[in-house]
């Protein structure tokens, strides 16, 4: 099998960048501001964070813009080494994303509700480097776009996992517990986790440890 590459989100600091790539992380997500959720922080300090990085950790900007325009003029504040839009977009094509930024991943996440979610994986699949499966409920009032601490039906992620020939991340709701099920369950690209590996909204260092100790490979 395949080494499960891991993402850690919601890092608010240098600091809590540093300490995800000491445990393994080989990506790390920067949290633009969104609706809601737990791990938002300015894009001044998503710009600061990424420069301080080493180069070979891929840093995540997340997005909810959803109009190609705004999503280039978020980026060009922040300048990282992918965009992970976290909703529909509603002007533009990812092919125009990929046009402006050839060198720039792009990610598109898609909130797994029913299966419906398994067509819409393979036609986004097409246009994008790589799906991020995850929790959310964009059509709420207030959208939940993402850091909900909720597993959803990991049923659906394999099938998606398995119809599309691109790399899919799983996120939502894991922790160092069920971490090796979901791996062995979906077989993922890769585990992207936020509130699993925190307390009190601070990455916590022994959750980490738990976390990368229980998917060793
Ligand atoms: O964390 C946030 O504030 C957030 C807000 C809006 C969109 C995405 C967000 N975070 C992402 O959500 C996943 C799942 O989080 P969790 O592990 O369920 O807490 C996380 O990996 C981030 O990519």
């Amino acid at each position: 099998m395949n080494k499960t590459h891991v993402k850690i989100c919601c890092i608010s600091s240098v600091q809590e960048a540093n300490l995800a790539i000491k445990f393994g992380a080989s990506a790390l997500g920067l949290v633009g501001n969104m609706p809601s959720g737990p791990g938002i922080i300015s894009d001044s300090l998503i710009a600061e964070i990424v420069c301080e990085v080493p180069k070979h950790i891929q840093t995540f900007l997340l997005t909810s813009e959803t109009k190609v325009e705004e999503i280039l003029k978020h980026h060009s504040k922040v300048n990282t080494t992918t965009i992970q839009i976290v909703d529909a977009l509603t002007e533009g094509t990812h092919q125009q994303l990929k046009n402006e930024l050839p060198t720039v991943k792009i990610v598109q996440v898609l909130h797994v509700l029913n299966e419906s979610s398994i067509d819409e994986a393979l036609q986004i699949s097409k246009n994008v480097d790589t799906i991020l499966l995850d929790s959310g409920n964009p059509n709420l009032k207030t959208k939940e776009l993402g850091g909900t601490g909720r597993v959803h039906n990991w049923e659906i992620s394999k099938k998606i996992v398995e119809s599309v020939n691109i790399p899919v991340f799983l996120a939502g709701g894991l922790n160092p517990l069920n971490a090796p099920i979901a791996i062995q369950k979906v077989q993922p690209y890769g585990l992207d986790l936020c509130s699993g590996v925190r307390t009190h909204g601070k990455l916590d260092e022994s959750k980490l440890k738990a976390f990368f100790q229980a998917i060793k490979q």
